[in-house]
């Protein structure tokens, strides 16, 4: 079993429902993320939001990036502040970038605003270019990447902000297998890149999510309930498949798998 403490809590849903009108869509949210160290080793936190379509994961996505505030409740991080917009770095499933900038020019801009890397921001940019394979990438707009370049792009982007979180809409979906691969490599990687760096993937993917995660939150709705919840929380570190490789054809997380599909 891997020795880990979760720590302290870097965000917090405290109670957070949200509705449009008389209709419910989230019903008293309740999660923690928590800081895990590990001895001897440099370790993020990866969780995975997952649940059916039209269960409201893209309504909490919104919430947690602090893009729409909650009907009722909060979501708090680093201690007691309020998540507000920008507080957390944000990569959209379309991968959002400046079209009229080269990537090169738009990985800039997002490096300025990063106080840490000031005087460096060369060096920041390339270093993660080289890291996730984009340098021939860098001269080029948008329009002329492939789906896969523009999602690194989108990632390093945030990345170069700094921002402790990173909170990612179905960072798998449309991607063939080799390029799956390369994400979820560039994401471990990226957890690891800070103790702090907390990674946050809401999804329906629930096989790759739950292969790259340390804790998995359901969210689920009964029916008659007023809205969806977090069904369960799945420690994934306590039942030993986080951080293994080649975890995919163990019998605990096919179960697991299993498990929460039963769940959704
Ligand atoms: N502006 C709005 N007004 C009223 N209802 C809304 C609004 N936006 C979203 N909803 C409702 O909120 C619910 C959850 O939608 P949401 O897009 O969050 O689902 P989802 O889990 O992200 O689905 P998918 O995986 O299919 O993208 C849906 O029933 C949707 O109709």
């Amino acid at each position: 079993m891997t020795e880990y403490t979760r720590k302290q809590q870097l965000l917090h849903a405290d109670n957070v429902c949200l509705s449009y009108g008389h209709k419910p869509v989230l019903h008293n949210i309740n999660f923690s993320i928590r800081n895990i160290v590990r001895p001897g080793v440099q370790q993020g936190q990866v969780v995975s939001l997952l649940g059916r379509s039209g269960i409201g994961k893209t309504q909490l996505f919104r919430l947690l990036a602090g893009l729409q505030q909650p009907t009722s409740g909060s979501i708090t991080i680093n201690g007691n502040k309020q998540v507000q917009a920008g507080d957390m770095g944000v990569v959209f499933q379309h991968y959002y970038l400046f079209e009229w900038k080269t990537i090169q020019q738009s990985l800039y801009m997002a490096a300025h605003q990063n106080p840490a890397i000031k005087g460096n921001e060369k060096a920041a940019v390339e270093k993660w270019a080289a890291d996730f394979d984009i340098t021939e990438a860098l001269p080029c707009y948008p329009h002329q990447l492939s789906g896969g370049q523009r999602q690194r792009a989108s990632i390093i982007q945030q990345l170069l902000k700094g921002s402790s979180f990173l909170l990612f809409d179905e960072p798998f979906s449309g991607l063939d297998v080799c390029v799956l691969d390369k994400v979820v490599n560039m994401l471990l990687q990226v957890s690891v890149s800070d103790e702090l760096k907390t990674l946050i993937i809401v999804s329906h993917d629930i096989e790759t999510s739950v292969a790259i995660s340390d804790t998995v939150f359901i969210l689920g709705k009964e029916p008659g309930e007023p809205g969806a919840t977090i069904k369960k929380e799945i420690d994934l570190i306590e039942r030993d498949l986080a951080w293994q490789k080649d975890i995919r054809r163990q019998k605990a997380f096919i179960d697991t798998l299993e498990e929460i599909k039963a769940t959704l």
